[in-house]
């Protein structure tokens, strides 16, 4: 496959269940050998998305190629793909060591000991390589779902929700593992509802909501796409910060004093040039600038404006 090929490629990607339309003409171009993170409210549409990737279902209509080739209508992965949406299939009553060894065997797959030994190492599962999946925790039995696509050596690695469950040391396992296999070409696609572990993977992030693109592209391009943010400012002298933020050019000051971690901090809506002209200016006013921060992230504040409307209309719907 060459680099320029999208590892995926959607075309007015259409799918319903009944009379809910869980994706809608979704349109879309993955990159090869990066992460890509989907997110979106309850019922956008990702774990449908993400089951087409998987071959576990087939498209009403619209075209999806994946690494280079159209997908039928057979269910089934396609070449080169992994992955698991809805929590990986695990036998309980085997060891993760004997999970990997069965899953390989059903795959056809002559897979030696020592490659299962470092797919269970490079998902910081060692310890517990002999132990029974049955006492597995949720974050285990994701990371060992990861270990078990991991030996099919993917081109295109699908999961849903993959830290659901994961303590920080697990994080730190499956982040690694995913920079690992996209510094190698290998392509991920994943769903989660935290934006903090999506900007801390994914170089690029589409958002869905009601089965629709909201947006899909790099993390670079949302920040600055994104309108004015709510910024938080420490700082020396709160009463002057203040009057001057109330007179500078394309800053709200948002009413009231906030307080942040047991200090009174300003609170403005702002965008970055904006925030950087306001910093300017009160240090020419004698104010000290102890820290400059958004109240949310660019993508959680992203999320939000792009996601509104399915969040109204489930308001309007459940009457909340
Ligand atoms: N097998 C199914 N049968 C009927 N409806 C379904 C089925 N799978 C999904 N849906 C519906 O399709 C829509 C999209 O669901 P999907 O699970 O893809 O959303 P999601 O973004 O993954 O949500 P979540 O964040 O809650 O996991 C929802 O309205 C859901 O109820």
């Amino acid at each position: 496959m060459e680099d320029t090929q999208p590892a995926v490629r959607a075309r007015g990607l259409t799918k319903c269940f009944g009379d809910v339309v869980a994706l809608d003409e979704v349109g879309l171009e993955l990159v090869p050998g990066r992460i890509h993170g989907l997110a979106g409210p309850n019922g956008a549409g990702k774990t449908t998305l993400l089951g087409l990737l998987l071959g576990l279902a087939v498209a009403d209509g619209g075209e999806l190629e994946v690494l280079g080739r159209p997908v039928g209508r057979a269910l089934a992965a396609p070449d080169g793909v992994a992955g698991f949406v809805d929590g990986p299939g695990l036998y309980p009553s085997l060891t993760a060591r004997k999970n990997l060894a069965a899953l390989a065997a059903l795959r056809g797959q002559d897979t030696g000991a020592r490659r299962i030994d470092e797919v269970l190492a490079e998902v910081g599962l060692t310890d517990v390589a002999d132990d029974r999946v049955r006492g597995f925790s949720l974050g285990m039995r994701q990371r060992l779902g990861l270990a078990a696509a991991l030996l099919t050596e993917p081109r295109l690695l699908v999961l849903d929700e993959p830290s659901n469950g994961l303590d920080p040391a697990g994080k730190q396992h499956v982040h690694g593992a995913l920079r690992r296999l996209a510094d190698n070409g290998v392509t991920v696609v994943l769903s989660s509802h935290r934006m903090d572990d999506l900007e801390a993977l994914c170089s690029e992030v589409t958002i869905l909501a009601t089965g629709r693109v909201r947006f899909s592209g790099p993390l670079g391009t949302l920040a600055v796409e994104t309108r004015a943010l709510d910024h938080r400012l420490l700082t020396s002298d709160l009463r002057t910060a203040r009057l001057v933020a109330a007179g500078a050019a394309g800053v709200t000051v948002l009413d009231g004093d906030v307080a942040w971690r047991g200090t009174e901090v300003l609170v403005v809506r702002a965008t970055a040039p904006a925030v950087e002209q306001l910093v300017a200016a009160l240090v020419r006013e004698g104010v000290g600038v102890r820290e400059v921060a958004p109240v949310v992230s660019p993508l959680e504040a992203a999320y939000l404006a792009l996601t509104e409307e399915q969040r109204t209309e489930e308001q309007q719907e459940y009457g909340r």
